[in-house]
């Protein structure tokens, strides 16, 4: 057995709130958002974890949730890696559009097809695919070499941008991503080993409710 590596998507935002496509746009998390990451890194502060380093997006909805982790578990102003690779999927033309206004205009399958489908891209941005094209070097080069030397790493970032990780950790067919959505602020800790497998996975709180 090696490290641990833990993923945790960022609280409600602005605009998750709004239920506006997000992507690469800015907004900031809503109270519940900061209660999310809050509850988050509470039970991570309550299984005695303590990290290493962390790593984040250039986003402030995932720095943001990545600081009050950090806090709860008693290691603010730990070390912090900043990169554009962690960002949410480019949602392109639909970045800044009602979710439901797009399913009124295009129907209600294309958009799911958007949002959860594995290579279909939404105008002008990026499929998961492309996504997990910058995502997964990444961490194949920055994260998984401090979690085989035994490292704790904590990754607060993105809903699709994770959905691409969790896919590959969790062996997830294209048919399968399509169904997986991720709980903001709830936190899944990774065992892995020495071969960069899987070892363990323990998901602490409620993804039930994800959508
Ligand atoms: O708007 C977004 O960028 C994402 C995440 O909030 O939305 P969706 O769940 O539709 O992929």
């Amino acid at each position: 057995m090696s490290g641990t590596l833990v993923l945790v998507r960022h609280g409600q935002s602005d605009w998750n709130l709004k239920n506006l496509f997000t992507g690469w746009k800015d907004p900031e998390l809503t109270e519940l958002g900061v209660q999310e990451a809050t509850a988050g890194g509470q039970a991570l502060a309550e299984t005695g974890i303590k990290f290493d380093i962390a790593f984040t997006s250039e986003l402030k909805r995932a720095q943001e949730t990545c600081r009050i982790v950090l806090e709860k578990v008693g290691q603010s102003g730990l070390e912090t890696i900043r990169d554009l690779a962690l960002n949410e999927r480019d949602y392109g033309d639909l970045s800044g559009l009602n979710k439901d206004d797009a399913r009124a205009k295009w129907g209600e399958e294309q958009v799911h097809i958007w949002r959860r489908s594995y290579d279909i891209p939404p105008p002008g941005g990026e499929s998961l695919r492309d996504t997990g094209a910058r995502v997964w070097p990444y961490y194949l080069t920055e994260i998984l070499p401090r979690v085989l030397k035994g490292q704790t790493v904590l990754v607060a970032a993105h809903g699709n941008s994770l959905r691409s990780l969790v896919m590959v950790l969790d062996r997830l067919s294209k048919e399968e991503i399509l169904k997986l959505n991720l709980a903001t602020g709830v936190p899944m800790v990774y065992k892995l080993n020495a071969d960069s497998t899987v070892a363990s996975k323990q998901v602490l709180g409620d993804m039930s409710g994800a959508h």
